[in-house]
């Protein structure tokens, strides 16, 4: 209920800024955590400081903009980039999913459910600028994607690193693990929660393309031009041959998996490592 008056109230509030931002000349328009701007090709930008975690909040905004965007039948393509320097996205937001009670963990799931099946199966053409780290969650924003850029800085790594926490990707993470990269590389990845360098991950498959930092953008763009130059029914059609069949493994059971998700996270063994992971963060620093 209270996620559904906040849905009407970001959907209330980023019509009006929609408005606002058109008169001022720039197609833009905006929430707190995400920026979309339609002017050429489309620029999704998550702008969650500090490290674009997908927070309640976040995942709501990112959903709200995407069906704005889908809604608009003069958009025909997307590109998925970050604005915090050096991040593309942490992943799921690791406070939503520690200490908090079953009903949140449940709603938080659908949410990220909601997200996934959104993007895997956008009629859009997603590109994705992969500008920073893009662990777990983040690298799953990317696969969502039809095309990934990666900027060359081995600083950035991406992957599904789960294990590493001590917890487990979902077999929806899996299946599409095992469509962009096989069955062998995806089974030993997740299993030690490889995050590959920019120069792995293009081996590997995981990415693309690896491009000069300052390139990313500009990459994505004409990967975008490419892209668009294709009837949009056929690649559309084709697009869900592809995919149908793995959205719908998770659309037949999203209830199963949503109580699946709130039995396991809630174990006091899994919150014990989360709780070891976000303290292993803050040592980080110190
Ligand atoms: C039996 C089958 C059942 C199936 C059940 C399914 C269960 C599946 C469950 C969950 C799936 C989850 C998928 C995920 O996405 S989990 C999230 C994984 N993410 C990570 O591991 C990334 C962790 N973060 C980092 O590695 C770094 O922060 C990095 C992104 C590389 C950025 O580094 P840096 O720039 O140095 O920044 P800091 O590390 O100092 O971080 C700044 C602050 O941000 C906090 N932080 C970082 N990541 C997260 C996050 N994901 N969520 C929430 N908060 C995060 C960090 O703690 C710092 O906070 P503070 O300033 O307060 O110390």
């Amino acid at each position: 209920m209270a996620l559904a008056a906040a849905r009407r109230l970001l959907l209330h509030a980023g019509s009006r800024l929609g408005r606002r931002e058109a008169v001022d000349g720039a197609r833009r328009f905006a929430n707190k955590r995400v920026l979309v701007e339609t002017e050429g090709p489309a620029v999704m930008k998550l702008r969650n400081p500090p490290v674009n975690s997908l927070s309640l909040e976040c995942l709501t905004e990112f959903t709200i903009s995407l069906e704005k965007l889908e809604n608009d039948k003069s958009i025909r393509g997307v590109i998925l980039t970050s604005e915090c320097p050096g991040i593309f996205s942490a992943g799921l937001d690791l406070l939503e999913m520690y200490g908090r009670n079953p009903a949140h963990y449940a709603e938080y799931w659908k949410n990220v459910q909601e997200l996934w099946l959104r993007l895997y199966t956008s009629n859009m053409i997603l590109v994705s600028a992969i500008n920073g780290a893009s662990p777990a969650g983040g690298c799953l924003l990317a696969l969502c994607c039809d095309y990934r850029v990666m900027a060359d800085n081995p600083k950035y790594t991406i992957g599904l690193n789960e294990s590493l926490l001590g917890i487990v990707a979902p077999f929806w993470f899996k299946d599409m693990y095992v469509n962009t990269i096989g069955h062998r590389e995806a089974e030993r990845a997740l299993q030690l929660g490889t995050l590959f360098s920019p120069a792995e991950a293009l081996k590997v498959g995981v990415v693309d393309e690896v491009v000069p930092e300052d390139q990313v953008h500009s990459k994505a763009r004409s990967v975008m031009t490419k892209w668009l130059a294709i009837p949009d029914h056929s690649r559309q059609l084709t697009k869900n041959m592809m995919r149908k069949a793995t959205a719908d493994n998770l659309i037949k059971q999203r209830e199963a998996d949503i109580q699946n998700f709130t039995s396991f996270i809630s174990k006091d063994s899994i919150q014990k490592s989360l709780h070891m992971y976000l303290e292993k963060l803050k040592q980080k620093k110190g």
